[in-house]
């Protein structure tokens, strides 16, 4: 059952079948929408991950996290032609009846620590930005036993077995993983922390997501976004993103589009490490124009604290110059609050963990270190 128009949508690509306008419920307000073109690329950094000097890797890895909060990864050891081949399947999942979707959006399926869900109409979702996009999204609550749990989310989405998704993304799983606790053991060292100060706490009790995302092509994509403008309110997200293109994100209040490369992830600094780190790293704002011509897929494999971390920065982040920015907060006080926050602002969401944070951060006169 797909009711159209006005009414519950259930698949935002069968919608869009045929059609020359997009429905109300889709139009993002003006003030939202997209003001540069899908292809005005911006200089994000590209880091080479097997540069042998490790003094220069951390140099360009925290510099990037600093000045922009984005930067792509190439050489980075995750299998790309895996991942394209896994994509290949999500594309047939996203290409299934509606109805065949929607049982795993009616009834998301739990087991194991694990949770497998779909949403296709991402509008409904008050919980995060994307907008003009439908989801597969599998969840694992700790990394223990994490081939049987991806294997059990495989034989979810596909009963009856899919060796290329399954395998594949078992590879992909472990791939950024090891991206990942690199890309943070780097960052504490830039920070002049032991190199697990981050990820110590992230693995392997910390939760972590893959979620793909499909944006179908769109007939008026200046009216509408794949994901309105958000942050990331975990420590960290590794991202794919086809050829396509339509990532932008936000540095001194211009946009910029960050290039699709094939052979790059891009990782994106999420609000956890900016608070973590005293505000020296940044949340990036980002969001993600459609286009006319060609859907798109995008895979975020997104890394959480576990819920008990205290994210107070260690003093030695703390100068005269540079105040503790934050009040103490765990990991779970800033997901019950970000929550709250968006589910009480139905449009536009509340986005911006950082500008949702306004009851934590210190005021001039508490800024005593
Ligand atoms: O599809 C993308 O490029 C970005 C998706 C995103 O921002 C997210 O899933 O949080
Ligand atoms: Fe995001």
């Amino acid at each position: 059952m797909v009711a159209r128009g006005e009414e519950v949508i259930s698949s935002i690509l069968e919608l869009t079948d045929g059609m020359e306008e997009i429905p109300s419920s889709h139009l993002v307000p003006s003030e939202l929408r997209p003001t540069t073109k899908l292809d005005d690329w911006g200089p994000i950094p590209v880091i080479d991950m097997s540069l042998k000097d490790r003094n220069v890797l951390k140099k360009l890895v925290g510099d990037a996290a600093r000045d922009w909060g984005v930067f792509q990864v190439i050489n980075h050891n995750v299998s790309i032609p895996e991942l394209l081949s896994v994509g290949e399947e999500v594309k047939l999942f996203f290409h299934r009846p509606c109805e065949n979707k929607v049982k795993l959006e009616l009834e998301p399926l739990k087991i194991l620590d694990t949770e497998v869900y779909y949403t296709g109409d991402n509008t409904k979702e008050d919980l995060h930005s994307l907008y003009w996009a439908e989801s597969l999204v599998c969840l694992w609550k700790s990394w223990s036993k994490i081939t049987e749990k991806v294997t059990r989310s495989s034989d979810l989405i596909f009963p009856g077995g899919n060796e290329a998704f399954r395998s594949g993304t078992n590879e992909i799983v472990m791939g950024c993983r090891i991206l990942t606790v690199e890309v943070l053991h780097l960052l504490a060292e830039y920070l002049g922390l032991e190199a697990g100060f981050f990820s110590d706490h992230c693995f392997p009790e910390g939760s972590s997501l893959f979620r793909w995302n499909y944006y179908p092509s769109c007939p008026r994509p200046n009216e509408t976004l794949g994901a309105i403008a958000h942050t990331d309110p975990n420590l960290l997200t590794v991202l794919y993103q086809d050829e396509a293109g339509g990532l932008q994100v936000k540095k001194n209040d211009v946009w910029y589009g960050v290039q699709p490369m094939t052979e790059a992830l891009i990782i994106n600094i999420g609000d956890c490490l900016h608070i973590f780190s005293n505000a020296i790293f940044h949340s990036v704002v980002h969001q993600v124009l459609v286009n006319e011509k060609a859907h798109r897929l995008s895979l975020a494999a997104i890394y959480y604290l576990e819920q008990q971390t205290d994210m107070t920065a260690p003093d030695s982040l703390v100068t005269e110059k540079r105040p503790r920015m934050f009040k103490s907060l765990s990991a779970h006080d800033y997901w019950t609050m970000i929550f709250n926050e968006r589910r009480e602002h139905k449009f536009p969401k509340s986005l911006n963990g950082l500008e949702a944070l306004r009851d934590f951060i210190r005021r001039p006169q508490e800024q005593t270190a």
